[in-house]
């Protein structure tokens, strides 16, 4: 049974709100709206607006780097320097595809060697065309093929796991982790939603400092968290059937922000869900670990 605890952050209709990563050191949420090629920027703190920054393309996921963020576009990965929109430098271009025809950039995250891991998602959502990918020396290396769609990356605060869940057949994945290598073991199933009896299919997640992973449940309503052992602990339920992704920020990092969108609903399901798209947050007693930057 999911409890409720997520109030608005900011009411936004957003089509597909996906990767939300704070900056420490900026005291910044950044998040995308993959559909409309959107980037958010907004400080809770400040009391304003969050600014959205339009770009060319779809935009699957965003990290923190040096100055700026690193955006994975559908063309390729481009490094964005502060502010953004200012200036737009080429990481990857024309990235040696590994996936079928036509498929984008979707759920991505720096390790915390600051190695960029970047998935994709198959075009039509159904065939099992698409990879999940890691930036090494301006290359992208596959390094698990046969996914339908990349999602829920995420790694342990000891760093000897690597989370990762291929959405529609709706497990999550450990693989074991070399930091120092960036290498990554055979797949172990952790977490079946079957198992739990949990609606929905895993999108994105986040790990906490103890160890826990908070994972959106698309088309679930609700937000599960995850014991190390794979034990569910809890879910807190959203006024929105599709959450997507999620991230601790605020100064303590004890809020937990989840992104949501409105793409699948229809004209009836969104006068039902007035607050689909919008960003929510939640105060958490065990922190989230801060959001490691990509060295490039
Ligand atoms: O990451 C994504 O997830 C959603 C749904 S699912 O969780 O993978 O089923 C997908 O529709 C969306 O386009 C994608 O970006």
């Amino acid at each position: 049974m999911a409890e409720s605890g997520f109030d608005v952050a900011v009411n936004l209709q957003m089509s597909l709100g996906e990767s939300p990563v704070w900056s420490v050191e900026r005291q910044t949420l950044y998040w995308v709206d993959i559909n409309r090629g959107r980037i958010y920027a907004w400080q809770p703190a400040s009391d304003t607006l969050p600014a959205g920054i339009d770009f060319d393309a779809k935009i699957g996921c965003i990290a923190l780097c040096e100055d700026g963020l690193l955006a994975a576009l559908s063309p390729g990965i481009e490094r964005l320097t502060f502010p953004l929109g200012s200036r737009r430098e080429p990481v990857v271009e024309n990235p040696e595809w590994h996936d079928g025809e036509g498929n984008r950039f979707n759920d991505g995250r720096c390790d915390p060697a600051g190695r960029l891991w970047v998935g994709t998602l198959a075009v039509d959502e159904s065939k099992p065309s698409a990879t999940l990918y890691c930036l090494e020396d301006g290359r992208l290396v596959p390094c698990r093929s046969d996914v339908t769609i990349a999602n829920g990356l995420a790694f342990s605060p000891d760093r000897r796991w690597l989370y990762h869940t291929d959405s529609p057949t709706r497990r999550i994945m450990r693989y074991a982790f070399d930091a120092s290598t960036g290498g990554m073991g055979e797949p172990e199933p952790w977490v079946d939603l079957d198992a739990h009896d949990l609606p929905g299919v895993p999108d994105g997640a986040a790990v906490d400092s103890e160890g826990n992973y908070w994972c959106a449940l698309y088309g679930g309503a609700q937000v599960a968290k995850f014991a190390e052992d794979g034990r569910w602990l809890q879910s807190y339920s959203l006024p929105c059937p599709d959450p997507t992704m999620v991230a601790f920020g605020g100064s303590d990092l004890k809020t937990l922000y989840v992104t949501t969108a409105t793409q699948h609903l229809d004209e009836a399901g969104l006068a039902r869900y007035p607050l689909a798209g919008s960003l929510f947050s939640m105060r958490v007693t065990s922190p989230g670990l801060p959001e490691p930057i990509v060295a490039l």
